[in-house]
């Protein structure tokens, strides 16, 4: 019997043991450093002489791992044995496909810090956000194994006598997944089981910042039992593999998680018709955000900073949820913006090895000087209130930062930075925080603290992101409990970790039988 859905519990590092237990695994992680990494094609282990090297963000330094590079003839082959795989795949039933997550998720809930050690070197995540992603991932398999379970069971639909009506859900065939680096873990594992457990095989091309993870993965699905074909791990350039996975014939669907800029591209160049090509691509495309907290002048003051410097600092801003933008009401926002810096000045930024760190260093050089220039536009924007400070000496890092005054189009209030970077705005009454709120080309996540009722009420409405958050920050959602995906230049809304998201990569079959 399948238990019904809970999220998994986060690690409690006030307790000796689970901190005991961690960094064993961050040293059994570290003795496994530098390796080489194939991909992996109808289940061989491919090793090529071409590798995407992956580094530790907190000491460039240190080499995390080698992988192997795919290239259009690698991808060629992994297409082709998808189309192989698809045959049988689609024939397991359900509950085979869905068992096979759930031994994966067991797989992985037994060597969970394994997989965070991973990412607190990889990603250079801190200990808890690295726990938060693992076991996000774990949520994922889970979840959409009991949603698959749930789906096979097709929908009611009304007979007439001697007719009988069938509503059933089947594979579409092989598709592409093409997630980010940010959440290294979860998101491949969910963007990669949600597909394969609806019967698609997957290519899967990892992202060239986190490819030692994303391995981790295939090897665990590998050991649950997934027959080989149906995950091919295709790491590689995605300038020179992207289009050609995106633009081949026989994808079904793509699978993509990024920036607005790479998941505009791929919608088009997925919309045109390949020849050959029998089907109409469906793309997937969860995107960017520019996330908006409101801090309305009836509000627990308190609660509103704590909101804004977690949201707004968490693994450096390094999500697409993160608040970069403070719209606070007049009446409050000395007292807002005093109590945020209060609460920011104690925030450590280090090596995320150690325990205790809170924020670690951004992923690489290029986001290194793009969240600089970004504090450098800023600095004529607003007023810098706190923080600026960056160091790439050893590793990339850059302390938390807010500005203040800062007027609704400037560009620090309107473009993704990617990094910890808040700028602060005031507002004269809740209609002109709403306008502000909207007044960007996303809409992913917002958050309105506040204990007006008829404000929160009109919020509902006209606060228009997918993720919509009342009296806690703007990030951290949980499969199952806040599905997760924006409107506008956010993306698709595919609502991952909810109940709806499978049917992205499932057909609706209706069959009528007279007799
Ligand atoms: N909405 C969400 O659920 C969500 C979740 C996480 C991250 N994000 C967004 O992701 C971005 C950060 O991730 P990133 O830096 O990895 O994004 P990115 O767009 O640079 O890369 C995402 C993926 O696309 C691949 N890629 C790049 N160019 C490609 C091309 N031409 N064809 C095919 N694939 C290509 C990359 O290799 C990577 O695997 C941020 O904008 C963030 O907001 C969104
Ligand atoms: N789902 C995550 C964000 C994913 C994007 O980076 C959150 O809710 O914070």
């Amino acid at each position: 019997m399948v238990l019904p859905f809970k999220h998994e519990p986060f690690t409690d590092f006030k307790d000796d043991q689970n901190r005991q237990q961690f960094q064993e695994a961050l040293e059994q992680v570290k003795g496994e450093l530098g390796k080489e990494y194939p991909l992996v094609i109808d289940g061989e282990k491919i090793f090529t002489e071409d590798k995407l090297v992956s580094i530790n963000p907190g000491n460039k330094e240190q080499i995390i791992g080698k992988v192997s590079k795919a290239t259009k003839n690698h991808v060629e082959q992994a297409m082709e044995s998808a189309q192989r795989a698809f045959k049988t795949w689609k024939t397991w039933s359900v509950q085979e496909r869905a068992d096979l997550l759930f031994r994966a998720a067991a797989i992985v809930r037994r060597r969970k810090h394994e997989f965070s050690a991973w990412l607190v070197l990889d990603a250079g995540k801190p200990w808890d956000q690295a726990d938060g992603d693992t076991a996000e991932g774990i949520d994922f398999l889970e979840y959409y194994g009991r949603q698959m379970i749930e789906l096979g069971k097709g929908k009611p639909l009304a007979d007439r006598p001697n007719e009988h009506n069938a509503y059933f859900y089947q594979p579409m065939g092989p598709g592409v997944v093409i997630p980010p680096w940010n959440f290294a873990f979860a998101i491949v594992c969910g963007t990669v089981a949600a597909p394969i457990v609806a019967g698609n095989p997957v290519l899967l091309k990892p992202s060239e910042n986190t490819p030692v993870i994303a391995y981790k993965l295939v090897e665990v699905l590998e050991e649950a039992g997934l027959p080989r074909g149906v995950l091919n791990f295709v790491p590689g350039d995605p300038a020179e593999i992207g289009d050609y996975l995106v633009d081949h014939k026989e994808t079904h669907f793509i699978n993509f998680t990024g920036s607005r800029a790479t998941g505009t591209r791929i919608y088009e160049r997925a919309a045109k018709v390949q020849e050959g090509q029998q089907f109409l691509k469906r793309v997937i495309a969860e995107m960017g955000g520019k996330d908006t907290i409101i801090v309305d002048k009836d509000a627990d003051l308190d609660l509103a900073a704590d909101a804004i410097v977690n949201s707004a600092f968490g693994f450096s801003g390094q999500k697409c949820s993160a608040c970069s933008r403070a719209v606070i009401h007049q009446d409050v926002y000395d007292e807002v913006l005093e109590k945020s810096i209060a609460l920011t000045k104690k925030l450590s930024v280090g090596n995320p090895t150690e325990e205790n760190v809170y924020m670690g260093a951004v992923v690489n050089q290029k986001q290194f000087d793009k969240i600089k220039d970004y504090i450098e536009i800023g600095k004529a924007e607003g007023e810098l209130a706190y923080g600026g400070k960056t160091d790439d000496s050893t590793g990339f890092f850059i302390h938390p930062t807010i500005f203040k005054d800062v007027d609704p189009s400037a560009r620090i209030m309107q473009e993704e930075i990617f990094g910890p970077v808040v700028a602060f705005a005031k507002a004269q009454d809740f209609d002109e925080m709403l306008e502000i709120a909207n007044n960007t080309e996303y809409g992913l996540t917002g958050a309105v603290i506040s204990n007006n009722r008829e404000h929160l009420n009109r919020a509902r409405y006209d606060f228009h992101v997918g993720n919509l958050y009342f009296n806690r920050g703007c990030t951290a959602a949980i499969v199952g409990y806040q599905p997760f995906g924006g409107f506008k230049m956010s993306g698709t809304d595919s609502k991952a970790g909810g109940p709806d998201y499978l049917q992205h990569f499932l057909e609706a079959k209706i069959v009528s039988e007279t007799f």
